[in-house]
């Protein structure tokens, strides 16, 4: 048993600042909330511990294999997650699965978990919930910072696009060249923390590894091709979404570069705050799918366009309709890093 509550009164409490969690033997206090998803909530939590000793020595040290994973403060980030059926208990135990099998500074690491039973108060409440801790990054993420920059008409300089963009390559990378190679398969400014350094640019974490799987499928029949959309559809966020997952063949090898279209459009939301294809329809509106299966890409144009041209035809080059034209992700980060040291002051 993990953890001190359990059912509706454990969301009333948790999010109202009450009550403890427990993952596994160690205890931590609910701060706040940061954030909230499907079925998942994401509180600022505290480890609770019985002395003044150090991180180093708290009961998370003896579990977390990376030392440098540990706050000093003690503060983490745990995920929530209710889960109503087997489906979603199956879907939240291979997030788990599948976050294990990474490690590297740009992808967020989960530190540990535990998924407990609990008795469902009413019909169509869930039955299980499942913890995930994770270190927490409090400056928001990029959506967020986008947002708060296109309020106040403001734009990253090229040099943090470039090193933002370039940190999330190297996430990316991680995951691609694993044996079999793993996609991300929602890559997208929601997904990316920022945690903002004196005198630097931000550091870029990815997060959310709720839709990654081997990347590699071979499609072979119009059912296969529908059932691969259809799942696309749940896991893949659709202003992100590759077309060959929207209109997919039905003789197609689908592979990791699904995440380099994405990564071509959160390129452009890192400088104009939106997909390229939400700013292409506007507010005019229109089919978001047509428009990304026609690869409909509109730049913003004048005088006070903020970025030179080659980051355009650089994102243009990850946005092509068919992924056997699109680069893989050593190319983007040979090209990224020479567009670094050509722009970075
Ligand atoms: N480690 C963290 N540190 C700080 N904030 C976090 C952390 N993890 C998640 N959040 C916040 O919680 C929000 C929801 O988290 P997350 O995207 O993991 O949930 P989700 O249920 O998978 O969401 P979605 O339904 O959008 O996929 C994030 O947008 C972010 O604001």
């Amino acid at each position: 048993m993990g953890c001190s509550f359990s059912g509706l009164n454990a969301l009333y409490d948790a999010v109202n600042g009450g009550g403890d969690v427990w993952i596994n033997e160690n205890r931590f206090k609910i701060v706040r909330q940061l954030g909230e998803g499907g079925f998942a909530y994401v509180y600022l939590v505290k480890e609770v511990v019985s002395d003044s000793s150090s991180a180093l020595a708290s009961g998370l040290a003896k579990k977390v294999k990376d030392p440098s994973h540990l706050s000093d403060d003690r503060t983490y980030a745990i995920k929530k997650v209710l889960i109503q059926n087997n489906e979603q208990l199956d879907l939240v135990r291979e997030e788990i699965r599948v976050s294990s099998l990474f490690s590297h500074p740009n992808l967020l690491p989960l530190l540990d978990h535990s998924v407990i039973s609990v008795k469902p108060t009413q019909e169509g409440s869930w039955n299980h919930e499942a913890y995930l801790l994770f270190p927490v990054h409090l400056d928001g993420t990029l959506l967020d910072n986008s947002k708060a920059m296109t309020a106040r008409k403001e734009f990253f300089s090229a040099s943090d696009v470039l090193q933002i963009f370039r940190q999330l390559c190297a996430g990316l990378k991680h995951m691609h060249n694993l044996e079999p190679p793993y996609a991300h398969n929602d890559v997208k400014p929601g997904n990316v923390l920022l945690s903002h350094r004196k005198g630097k640019c931000p550091l870029a974490i990815l997060m959310d590894f709720g839709s990654a799987c081997p990347a590699r499928k071979q499609i072979r029949s119009r059912s296969e091709a529908l059932q691969l959309q259809e799942w696309a559809s749940e896991h893949c966020s659709a202003p992100y979404r590759a077309p060959e997952l929207w209109d997919c063949p039905s003789d197609a090898d689908i592979d990791e570069r699904t995440d380099i279209w994405s990564l071509g459009c959160t390129l452009f939301a890192i400088m104009y705050g939106v997909s390229p294809f939400e700013y292409a329809l506007g507010e005019s509106g229109g089919s978001l799918q047509l428009a990304i299966i026609n690869a409909q890409i509109k730049w913003p144009a004048g005088p006070k366009q903020p970025y030179p041209e080659e980051f355009h035809h650089f994102a243009t080059w990850m946005l092509q309709p068919q992924p056997a034209l699109r680069p893989c992700i050593d190319d983007i980060i040979y090209h990224v890093d020479k567009l670094v040291t050509k722009f970075s002051q």
